[in-house]
């Protein structure tokens, strides 16, 4: 559907600024600023991370994001245009989210083809026999797993079908949540090494959440550190693998991490 751009990406719009981010739960004195003025932006073909312990908000930024939760103050854009607080089908079409628990993000009933034939259905693409066969080949299962149910498959062929239903509709921005942190050690790398080849082979921005630091670095460029609902800093994996830190907080974080184990 979408031409190969050759454009050099210097040249091109930013995949993806978030500017003055906040999301408020609650009112009154009992309110929490669970995201609190957090501004990034990613350049197209990146892979940004978002680190930080549970509740520090990276969860509920990238919700903020994917336009699953519309009540948010400042402003996100996508390729230099801001976003409608409600999304449009566009929007949808161009970026997609892959969840934490592929146990749960697929319909029990659903056969394989049937879960990935939604997504063309809806967005409107020509050629879906093709396109099931493509994609499944893509995330390294094959036609052949298209007749079969999700309890009929592993914790990581689940997360390839959820990786194929996001891909399928050849978004440009895949948002993360912590992909992986529900599979076995072993299959975690399986996972990371698909996505970082799948977004060489596929021209994608990716941005990820994770409280885990092997994760973000095998995946992502560069990382920013969280802490109670803002960005303390953002760094290159590499600073983060060498414990290479400006804020105290990032520092401590990286010292507990220490020993952590490096994804092949
Ligand atoms: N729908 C909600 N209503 C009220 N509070 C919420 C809601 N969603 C999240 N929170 C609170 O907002 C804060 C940030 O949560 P969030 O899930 O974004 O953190 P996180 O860093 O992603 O943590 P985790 O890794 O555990 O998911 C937490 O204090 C959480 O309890």
């Amino acid at each position: 559907m979408s031409a190969v751009d050759t454009t050099p990406a210097a040249n091109r719009p930013a995949a993806l600024t978030v500017n003055h981010l906040s999301v408020l739960f609650g009112r009154g004195t009992s309110a929490l600023k669970a995201v609190d003025d957090v501004s990034f932006t990613l350049g197209h073909g990146e892979a940004f991370g978002l680190i930080g312990e549970s509740g520090c908000g990276k969860s509920t930024v990238l919700r903020a994001l994917a336009g699953l939760n519309s009540e948010y103050g400042g402003s996100i854009s996508f390729q230099d245009r801001e976003v409608p607080h409600k999304r449009d089908k566009a929007f949808f079409r161009r970026v997609q989210m892959v969840f934490q628990d592929p146990y749960s993000s697929l319909h029990p009933r659903k056969m394989v083809q049937n879960v990935l034939a939604e997504p063309l259905k809806i967005h409107g693409f020509d050629r879906p026999q093709e396109r099931i066969d493509e994609i499944l080949t893509a995330v390294g299962l094959g036609p052949s797993f298209r007749y079969r149910f999700p309890h009929e498959l592993s914790g990581g062929q689940r997360q390839r079908v959820a990786i194929a239903r996001a891909l399928i509709i050849e978004p440009e921005l895949l948002l993360l949540d912590e992909p992986t942190s529900a599979l076995d050690v072993s299959v975690q790398a399986e996972i990371l090494n698909l996505l970082k080849q799948l977004r060489r082979d596929r021209d994608l921005t990716y941005l990820m959440v994770s409280h885990d630091l092997a994760v973000v670095t095998h995946l992502c460029e560069r990382v920013a550190m969280m802490s109670e609902g803002r960005i303390l800093e953002e760094m290159s994996a590499a600073d983060v693998r060498a414990g290479r830190a400006h804020e105290p907080y990032t520092r401590e974080f990286l010292e507990a991490s220490v020993g952590y184990r490096p994804i092949a």
